[in-house]
């Protein structure tokens, strides 16, 4: 494939292939990059920084840590950072692939009061094994504490010189009163449970690890992974599914005791989604999780990195109900718009202790506006049945209108990501198709770039003829739409125009997808999923 060059600011969707636009195009895309990377850095010093490496952004990005870090810079001996070894394997990789980088962090003193610190009203109970401080830090969120600097005001006196505490929950009452997550204990039935597990942990011997492009290399995420649906229909569709550009390993059809686990969380969902308000671009009625995400994770130090599930085949605003089974692992989750009303609590880190049979409900618009990432850690209580390993099960709805059949495929050949933009006050909101490419495609992208109208979009999915396959069809008649793009409905402006006005917003969007932590972390645990 030729490498299209991208533009993010251009008056057009995609690049021309002279080698002048080439370059500044190339030059654009490296700086949205760097943009979501280091989000409240002036644009003089990212491009200076470019220019100073020779176009190379691995190059780059120390030398911005070096620029921009003194100022933003957390103090390294503020004793909330967890205990990390050494010998960690996590730090091993991130020195043997970015030794330039760890010049750049803060110094870790090991301390028990470290990451655990929480405050007086968080007080939680002692009832899983594993303390606070067994949470290995990952090298973004040291950068990433600069988040609550960036986003208070730019009278340095108001500066505060630290993060917001970490939280560390462990039940459902904290986790409800702290993000938009339910959390739930035992919910299948004890040998269900059990049965469960063991046919996870038999199956996941098959699985595969994720893989994708980075900076011209190819990258494996650091635990195993699979995807079931349950009908035909639904394992036709996914089979089409590509992940980061390139096509998923075949979808497994739910087991039978996935069968089982699924009517129980459809009917927990189902009868929690009655107290909500629901969103006009949520699934509507019934809840059928007619696909799932899985995830197996050999021991402690197996991990995904901070990511949002795509929306590209999930559609806007979806409810992911996420089953742990075996080891307690911790779920991490922090919100990355800044939120008007709590302004101490931006970029806080939020644990959620998840042991075995656990539910934890991500509600919209989780995906839109936080992130999540189970991060190693130091230990691991085992479990009787799957000892140090935990599988992990994220019932989805494969939704009408979102198929990959609807999904627009840019000049790179590769189905284009969805995305919603939520750091810019006048595009808030809104959804927008872009290039995936850069993760796939030998890490480039061609830039192209198209906004979404999810109301009109929506309506003609409800209005179609009634042939569709799972239950939103009986709540709001949509169907597969088979062979039609989204683009070819008319669904998809195409406000080019705009893209030079809204660069910084897609800069912005960036940095709340999965790219934000590629540069830095990925080879050692960043995930992109779909
Ligand atoms: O293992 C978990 O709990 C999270 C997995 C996850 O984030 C995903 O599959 O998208
Ligand atoms: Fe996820």
């Amino acid at each position: 494939m030729t490498n299209v060059p991208p533009t993010l600011n251009t008056h057009e969707t995609t690049c021309t292939d002279s080698s002048e636009s080439q370059g500044v195009c190339d030059l654009d895309f490296k700086l949205a990059t760097l943009f979501s990377i280091f989000e409240s850095t002036p644009e003089e010093i990212l491009r200076k920084a470019l220019l100073d490496a020779d176009g190379d952004l691995e190059q780059a990005i120390p030398l911005i840590l070096s620029t921009d870090s003194k100022p933003l810079s957390r103090d390294s001996s503020a004793n909330d950072d967890p205990a990390i070894s050494d010998a960690s394997p996590r730090r091993k990789k991130q020195r043997l692939v970015q030794p330039r980088l760890s010049a750049f962090l803060p110094s870790t003193s090991a301390s028990a009061s470290s990451i655990s610190t929480e405050p007086a009203s968080q007080k939680h109970k002692s009832s899983t094994p594993e303390e606070p401080n067994t949470l290995l830090p990952s090298l973004n969120d040291r950068l990433r504490w600069k988040e609550p600097l960036d986003d208070l005001p730019s009278s340095s006196s108001a500066l505060p010189t630290r993060p917001p505490k970490p939280l560390v929950l462990y039940n459902p009452a904290d986790v409800e009163k702290n993000c938009p997550c339910t959390l739930l204990f035992n919910v299948l039935d004890k040998d269900l449970a059990g049965r469960l597990l063991q046919v996870m942990l038999k199956d996941s011997e098959t699985w595969n690890r994720n893989r994708w492009w980075l900076f011209e290399r190819i990258v494996e995420s650091p635990h195993k992974t699979s995807y079931f649906a349950e009908e035909d229909e639904d394992l036709r569709k996914v089979s089409s599914w590509t992940y980061n550009g390139t096509k998923q390993d075949a979808p497994r059809r739910f087991l039978p005791e996935m069968k089982e686990a699924k009517l129980v969380v459809r009917r927990i969902v189902n009868d929690l989604r009655k107290m909500r308000t629901i969103h006009p671009y949520e699934v509507q009625g019934d809840w059928n999780c007619n696909v799932a995400a899985v995830n197996h994770y050999a021991h402690s130090k197996e991990s995904v990195g901070w990511h949002a599930d795509k929306l590209t085949y999930l559609g806007p605003r979806p409810t992911i109900a996420s089953l742990s089974l075996g080891a307690t692992r911790f779920f991490r989750i922090r919100k990355v718009v800044p939120d008007a009303k709590n302004p101490d609590t931006a970029g806080q880190l939020i644990s959620i202790a998840l042991p075995h049979n656990s539910l934890c409900i991500m509600w919209p618009p989780m995906q839109e506006e936080w992130k999540h990432e189970i991060p190693p850690q130091a230990t691991i209580t085992p479990h009787p049945i799957s000892g140090s390993a935990r599988i992990n099960i994220t019932f989805r709805v494969r939704r009408e209108g979102f198929s990959s059949e609807e999904t627009p495929v840019c000049k790179c050949g590769v189905a284009m990501v969805l995305r919603c933009v939520f750091k810019n006050q006048a595009n808030y909101g809104r959804y927008f198709y872009m290039c995936y490419g850069a993760g796939s495609q030998e890490g480039r992208s061609c830039g192209a770039f198209h906004w979404v109208d999810m109301e009109e979009k929506l309506k003609l999915v409800s209005s179609r003829p009634d042939d569709a396959t799972n239950d939103e069809k009986a709540d709001k008649g949509g169907n597969d739409g088979d062979g039609l793009t989204a683009s070819s409905q008319g669904l998809i402006e195409n406000k080019s125009s705009e893209i030079g006005e809204h660069e910084l917003d897609l800069a912005d969007e960036l940095s709340s997808n999965d790219f934000e932590n590629l540069p830095i972390e990925a080879v050692s645990d960043s995930e992109q999923q779909e």
